[in-house]
């Protein structure tokens, strides 16, 4: 079997704060496929977009990868000097993220941003980078390509300059695109054309995909597999179908209670109680404990590990049998509920 494209073994990211260290990311561990897309879901606060942006350096100076590695493509990413990580962004992995004037120039026509990019690493003549930019413009969906390069970002509504953002984020036709809540800031159905977008391009290029959202419905429509992070840490990683049909971590099972769409055994939204522990905090055992009806006494003493339950089915929890049985037992009561609600009514 061919190594994976990206392999991140152990990964640990602090940062440094007047009232103490941030244990923002505690040993996270994954692997992804070439051309596969990965969703990473949880609460505000759990890691995911400190996970990813570790891995481009873009933490800022009072973060530190502090263990780990991040292999990509044969190199570790956590080892690389800060020059050639900036020539991996951009060429062989890029960003999106929520507000595309983090990565748009307002000051810049659009022409001229995507085109610069292509002519700064010398890929492309200046004409045809000119002719790719239309090219991608297009491709994204914004009408007029070639009269709409000298306009400037404010001139773009949010969902067509979420698309330019896409445009820029595919001009060097990279390995990885990471989308950190690519479609949050948008109203619904600018939310689902971009998504679709974003798949259909996927399928074109076989680009990789990373999406970053606090919305599982989102990431069980558009992603292969999916990691649940809570307070650092992955809890429970599977494909989407084997996640949702086998959900086994307690965290997991919550959210998706916590989805109308997509949760178990449930006639309306279940929120999960409590709140997530403090990234102060360093867990000596399971961190969602004190919010978790299946606890028992080892899960206040112990932390448990994430362990294999089924070929490419990690959990970490001690008491996974029981929330698989829980799950499944809650579909079949919802599915009377269902038919209940669904009998005709006899005078
Ligand atoms: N620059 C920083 N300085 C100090 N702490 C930080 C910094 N950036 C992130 N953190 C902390 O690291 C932890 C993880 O944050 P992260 O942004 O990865 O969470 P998230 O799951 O992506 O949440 P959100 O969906 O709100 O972005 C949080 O406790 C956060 O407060």
């Amino acid at each position: 079997m061919s190594a994976p494209l990206l392999e991140v073994t152990d990964l640990k990211v602090e940062f440094k704060r007047p009232g103490g260290v941030v244990h923002a990311v505690n040993g996270v561990n994954f692997t992804l496929e070439a051309g596969q897309s990965l969703g990473i879901v949880g609460e505000s606060g759990s890691g995911k977009s400190v996970t990813m942006l570790s891995l481009l350096g873009l933490i800022g100076r009072t973060g530190r990868v502090v263990g780990g590695s991040a292999v990509f493509n044969g190199v570790d990413l956590v080892k690389m000097a800060p020059r050639e990580l900036q020539d991996v962004r951009g060429r062989d992995i890029a960003v999106i993220f929520q507000d595309p004037m983090t990565s748009l120039n307002p000051i810049m026509k659009i022409g001229a941003q995507i085109t610069e990019s292509m002519r700064m690493r010398k890929i492309y003549s200046q004409a045809e980078a000119k002719e790719r930019a239309i090219e991608l413009l297009d491709r994204v969906g914004i009408p007029q390509p070639a009269k709409r390069l000298n306009d400037y970002p404010y001139q773009f509504s949010g969902g067509m300059r979420q698309r330019v953002m896409i445009a820029l984020a595919l001009a060097l036709k990279p390995k990885l695109l990471i989308a950190d809540e690519p479609t949050t800031a948008l109203d619904v159905t600018v939310q689902a054309q971009v998504l679709d977008l974003l798949e259909s391009l996927q399928d074109e290029t076989g680009m990789a995909m990373i999406i970053i959202t606090h919305d599982l419905g989102v990431a069980t429509n558009y992603c292969d597999k999916l990691a649940v992070m809570y307070a650092g840490e992955i809890v429970e990683m599977a494909t989407v179908d084997r996640l949702v049909e086998h959900t086994a971590h307690p965290y997991a099972l919550g959210l998706l209670n916590s989805t109308m769409e997509i949760g178990h055994g449930k006639t309306a939204i279940q929120p999960i109680p409590g709140n997530p522990p403090s990234a102060l905090k360093v867990h000596t055992a399971c961190p969602f404990a004190p919010r978790c009806s299946f606890k028992t006494s080892v899960c206040q003493e112990r932390k448990p590990e994430l362990a294999t339950i089924e070929p490419n089915h990690l959990v970490a929890c001690f008491h996974a049998d029981e929330v698989v049985k829980a799950a499944q037992q809650g579909d079949a009561a919802a599915a009377e509920v269902m038919l209940n609600v669904a009998q005709p009514i006899h005078a």
